[in-house]
Order: C-alpha cells, then structure tokens, then sequence
C-alpha cells in the first residue's frame, strides 16, 4: 500500500506553489508577439540583471533555448560546435542543432566531472585555412551543471579559461546553464560571475527554481533581437506569456533560496545509500540535487527491478542504465521523505538480494 509519493525522477516534475497559481491568475499580460508582454518584460528584465547580460528572453523549453542560441551564433552554413559527447544538446535534444540548425557538432569527450579537457577544445577547433575541406567552428558550448556528470559544477576558473580559449579563435561560447543556479549556490559564486566568460546562456526556470514551464536565454542586445526572430521562426512566439513568467518570478523569489537545502537533502539521500549492502554513490561527487547510485551486485539487484520494488513504495526514480539508478532532489522533496526513501530502499534492496528472508 503507497504511504506516500516521493518523486525523485527529475527537477522537472515540481507542481506550481499556490503562490505561483495565484500570481498566474492575477498577472498582468499583453500580447508578447505584437509588442511585448510586461510581466515577460519583468522576468527577462531580471534575468539579464542576475546573469549581468544586456538583454533577455523567454523561451518555452531549455531544449528550444539552447537551439536558439546555437543557431543565432552559427547562423553561416557550414558552422561547427565543440562540445560535449555527453552534453544535453548532444544526447538529448534530438540532434535539433543538425536537423533543424544545420549545424554540425564536433564532440569532445566529457570527462567525470563535466568538463571538456581544454588541450581537446582547442586541438579540435578547425584551421580556417582548411575550409575548403572542413566546416567551420563557431562555438564552444558547456553545460553548467552537468546534467549526465551527476550535476556537477563547472569551475569559474575552467570557464574562463574556455572563454580564453574561445576569443584567441574568434569563437563564441554558449553555457547550457539549465542548473546554473545550482552551480552558482554550490561554489558559492555569483551568477554573473559563473557566466561571465559566455555570450549566450540558457537558464530553465521549470527545474530547480520550481517554475512550471519555460527558460530563459540572455545575451547582448544585437543577440536576443536575433533570437526573437529564430524564436517565433520556431514557433515559440507565444502571446500573453505573462501568465508563465509570473510563475517564475514568485519561483526565483521562492525556491532560489531553497537550493542550498536541496543540496543538504541529496547529500544526505547519498550517504545513507552509500551505507547500503549492495549500492555504491560517489558521495564526493554528489555536489548540488543529483544523485548516481549504482549496483554492486548486477545478478541479482538490477535498476528496473530496484524501480519496479519502490514503486510500489511510492518512490518514483527513473534507472541510467540496468545497474545504475539517477535521482534528482527539488524543493518539493522534504527531510522526511529522505528518511522514508532510505527505509524503502533498504526493504526494497533487501527483498531482492534475500527473497528467502522475507
Ligand atoms: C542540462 C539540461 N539542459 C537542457 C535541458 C532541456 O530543458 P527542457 O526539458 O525544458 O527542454 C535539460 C532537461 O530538461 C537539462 O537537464
Ligand atoms: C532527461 C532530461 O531531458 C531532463 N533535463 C532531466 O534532467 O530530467
């Protein structure tokens, strides 16, 4: 019998607060398309500020955010970014940037903690002088925090030294920043600071913040003006948007300064796992709201019986692969149910392992 629903499955499954439905229902709109939506204008006008861009936009989804900003820095045919083998553009936005974009990725392997080896990044960017053969690189993009590293952060320093990088070649850099505020809360360093290296960042306000829908991209003026022509090119030109913006204003005022808890919450879910017969966290690695358990045993105890057995708990999780299970801590996860999906996990590894016993 389910006591309880504790959904570990993604930052994205969090439900608008009542604060969050009373300012959509009460929020001041406009058509967005025609001219500009003022609580849009609000929310962009914010997010410029925080990440210390001239100008902002918002988009539906980060998948569509992240589309934008490749296409409006690798707007020539023939464009090439540098990034991440197991980078969420690349694994799982469905090749958008080539299908729709045109543009042709160069992948460079993502190393345990996120980042790119920065000798990789810049013996993989094309000598111009080869364009009769090769396309041309355009743009390096990073992902901070790194969603398939286990929500790992990336360094101020290592982003400015890609962002070095970036300008001795005449390249762009673009951050998947869908976490950003994670990572800034985790190395306790500002936003704008974290993002100071990059001409375009996408932030989505539907994961950690809370938010129900939507992302936001900023960058220079000359920038978002582009990305607003892509953006309604990709149908994402949406009229009385207020209604979602409004959502994510009370979100960033809300849950931002929630994140830190988020971490604390995660840290303890990994270390009374790690304690587990059976189970194995990198604990060390477990630095914002994810969280990467793997089996030990793989005979026996498999991610999808594992998901199968606290389901019927009520705990949802969503396994990586068959030995390796992912969860994501949000605001709407309490201390509480960190104590109950440790009970539960313990009862559920343990039928696996010993059906006799039980
Ligand atoms: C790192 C990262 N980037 C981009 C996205 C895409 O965001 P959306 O689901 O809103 O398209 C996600 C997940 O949703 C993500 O984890
Ligand atoms: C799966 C992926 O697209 C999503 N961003 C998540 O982390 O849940």
């Amino acid at each position: 019998m389910v006591m309880r629903t504790v959904d570990l499955r993604s930052d994205t499954v969090t439900k608008p607060t009542d604060a969050m439905r009373e300012a959509m229902s009460s929020a001041e709109v406009d058509d967005d398309v025609l001219g500009y939506d003022p609580t849009a204008r609000r929310l962009e006008e914010e997010m410029a500020k925080m990440t210390g861009k001239e100008a902002a936009l918002f988009v539906p989804s980060g998948t569509m955010g992240n589309l934008i900003c490749v296409m409006v820095h690798c707007d020539v045919r023939g464009s090439e970014v540098i990034l991440g083998d197991n980078c969420h553009i690349h694994v799982y936005e469905n090749g958008g940037i080539s299908t729709i974009g045109g543009v042709h990725p160069k992948t460079i392997k993502n190393e345990e903690d996120g980042t790119m080896d920065l000798g990789d990044i810049e013996a993989a960017i094309r000598d111009p002088k080869g364009s009769t053969f090769y396309p041309s690189t355009r743009l390096i993009c990073l992902e901070n925090t790194h969603a398939n590293s286990g929500g790992r952060c990336l360094s101020v320093e290592y982003t400015d030294r890609v962002g070095e990088i970036a300008k001795r070649h005449g390249l762009k850099v673009h951050i998947d920043g869908a976490r950003l505020f994670n990572a800034s809360i985790a190395l306790g360093v500002s936003v704008h600071r974290l993002v100071q290296a990059a001409d375009s960042v996408s932030v989505c306000l539907s994961k950690g913040l809370g938010a129900p829908i939507g992302s936001v991209i900023v960058g220079s003026h000359s920038f978002i003006e582009k990305a607003k022509t892509l953006r309604k090119t990709l149908g994402g030109g949406m009229r009385q948007i207020g209604v979602l913006c409004a959502a994510a204003l009370v979100a960033l005022q809300e849950n931002l300064p929630k994140l830190q808890l988020d971490h604390k919450k995660t840290k303890l879910l990994a270390e009374g796992l790690n304690q587990m017969k059976g189970i194995r966290v990198n604990v060390a690695a477990v630095e914002t709201n994810m969280i990467f358990m793997d089996m030990e045993d793989r005979s026996k105890l498999t991610a999808e019986k594992l998901r199968k057995s606290l389901n019927e708990y009520g705990i949802l999780v969503i396994p990586e692969n068959s030995s390796r299970i992912r969860m994501v801590v949000h605001h709407q996860i309490t201390i509480s149910d960190v104590h109950y999906t440790l009970s539960c996990f313990q009862q559920a590894v343990q039928m696996i392992q010993e059906p006799s016993r039980n």
